[in-house]
């Protein structure tokens, strides 16, 4: 069996009445991709902190390559990223130097190596002298996602990687995401509204609502369930529902 790099058991967030994660439980595995699809406010985003260890979980366990990683990260760290429009780089600093202090961070033998590496592998190589706070936000994404590579993650933990971006720079970079995953054999686990990008990256996608998962399932699996042809409509179906309600005898 392939070795399971992230597990999540009984995962619970509370903010006074809100209950962002409700308890939440699933597995990633090397070399596989599983989505979290749900609406605004589904508990997206609190997962993915606490699985970063920036939210502290209310209850439950998360365990990282294998370790309770629920109170000390730092193991676990530098075998992980993360890519998230929610999270800036600092603005003044130049695209290299950002880069070039996260190679440093992340410990990497030759960071101007790498950054070279990187910096060619994203396109970024006219944007490398200007300040990253002047970047568009498509520009910026692009970066964070090349952060998120300098230290060749085992885990990749990716929050809406390629809202912004335009069709053609989107669809290019989930083509370098699927070779970087294919070459390295790197779990992700990608949050996105884009059905599309779950679609062609996701082997398992977790339909969550209000801070559960209501259903579960390979892409294939979702659409033959639910009787529809797009993700999308698979999604809506969900949204709109007030309890789950696959398509009959399926
Ligand atoms: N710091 C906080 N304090 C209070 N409530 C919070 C906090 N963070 C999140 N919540 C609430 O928890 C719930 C889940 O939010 P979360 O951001 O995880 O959802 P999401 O699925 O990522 O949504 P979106 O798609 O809009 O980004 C929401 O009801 C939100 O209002």
């Amino acid at each position: 069996m392939t070795e399971i790099v992230l597990a999540v058991e009984h995962l619970r967030k509370t903010y006074g009445t809100v209950e962002a994660v409700a308890g939440l439980d699933f597995t990633v595995r090397r070399g596989e991709t599983v989505a979290l699809l749900g609406g605004n406010g589904a508990g997206k985003t609190t997962a993915m902190s606490m699985i970063l260890g920036v939210v502290i979980p209310t209850a439950g366990r998360i365990r990282l390559f294998g370790e309770d990683m629920t109170r000390d990260r730092k193991r676990a760290l530098p075998r992980m990223n993360f890519s998230s429009p929610y999270v800036d780089l600092p603005h003044r600093l130049t695209v290299r130097q950002n880069l070039d202090v996260y190679a440093r961070l992340y410990g990497i033998a030759h960071p101007a190596r790498r950054v070279r590496e990187i910096s060619a592998a994203f396109d970024l190589d006219a944007l490398l002298d200007r300040p990253t706070g002047r970047l568009s936000a498509g520009q910026k994404t692009r970066v964070s996602l090349a952060k998120a590579m300098l230290n060749r993650p085992e885990l990749l933990l990716l929050d809406e990687p390629t809202a912004s971006l335009d069709p053609d720079t989107g669809d290019r970079l989930r083509g370098l995401l699927e070779r970087f995953r294919d070459l390295s054999g790197a779990a992700i686990l990608l949050a996105s509204h884009n059905m599309g990008e779950v679609e062609r990256l996701a082997h398992r996608v977790l339909m969550m609502r209000t801070g559960r998962v209501v259903d579960d399932g390979t892409p294939a699996e979702l659409l033959t369930r639910y009787g529809r042809a797009s993700l999308e409509d698979v999604f809506l179906d969900v949204a709109r529902s007030p309890e789950m309600q696959p398509a009959e005898g399926a």
